[in-house]
């Protein structure tokens, strides 16, 4: 399963352009900050619509603006893991798991709650409430969530941004494991050299257009 990426789109007066495959693997998308590549994730995703191209995995197509495609975000089975987590605050954490996996069809669900828990290590946190977790119990929770979610992707924006330095080491192990054991493809925003030399299979720099 592979993402093929091809999209162009018009924001104020920057223009943000991405083409490329993402394959099985963890895929890094850099480039200077504001060039873009948060859009990048959000027209994956569904979130913001691209002016031109297309957006498919696997051979499904998510969006195609010639053939007028255009699949709503809840129907891409993607799961988006945000910088900051945005774990839902009135939700334990066992219900912020289980939130996606509820919505999924049931053949879609390829991984279930003891799966995750145990994969992430977090079945001390299932009463938790959001508010008294850690920044890296939070990511774990929220990587949980959209795996369940019957994701066949994972899109991460600066998943480890809002974490403690000295913690980061735990979830880029979390998220190496995820790599080299489920073998979804991963596109990842980061800015950090290293998290890029320590996670990616490969990358793809987003550069700068004009109008
Ligand atoms: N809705 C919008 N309307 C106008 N301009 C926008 C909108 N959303 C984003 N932009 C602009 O588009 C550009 C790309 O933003 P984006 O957040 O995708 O960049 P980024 O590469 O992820 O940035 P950073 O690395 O700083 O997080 C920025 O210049 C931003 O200000």
């Amino acid at each position: 399963m592979s993402f093929d990426v091809d999209v162009k789109k018009t924001l104020g007066h920057h223009v943000v352009k991405a083409r490329f495959t993402a394959p099985a693997g963890l895929t890094v998308l850099s480039g200077p900050s504001g060039v873009g590549k948060t859009s990048v994730l959000n027209m994956m995703a569904g979130l913001l619509r691209p002016d031109e191209g297309r957006v498919s995995i696997g051979g499904d197509i998510l969006f195609d603006a010639r053939e007028a495609i255009d699949l709503p975000a809840h129907r891409r089975r993607l799961g988006y893991v945000f910088q900051d987590g945005r774990l839902f605050p009135h939700l334990r954490v066992r219900a912020n798991l289980l939130y996606g996996h509820r919505l999924a069809r049931p053949q879609y669900r390829w991984m279930s709650l003891e799966e995750v828990v145990s994969f992430l290590g977090i079945g001390h946190l299932l009463d938790r409430w959001p508010n008294g977790l850690s920044g890296g119990e939070a990511q774990r929770v929220a990587i949980g969530r959209a795996l369940l979610s019957g994701a066949r992707a994972l899109l991460l924006d600066e998943p480890l941004a809002s974490i403690d330095p000295a913690r980061r080491g735990e979830i880029m192990d979390v998220i190496l494991r995820i790599r080299d054991e489920l073998g979804l493809p991963i596109v990842y925003v980061t800015h950090d050299p290293a998290e890029a030399d320590r996670l990616a299979t490969r990358r793809v720099e987003i550069t700068p257009s004009s109008l």
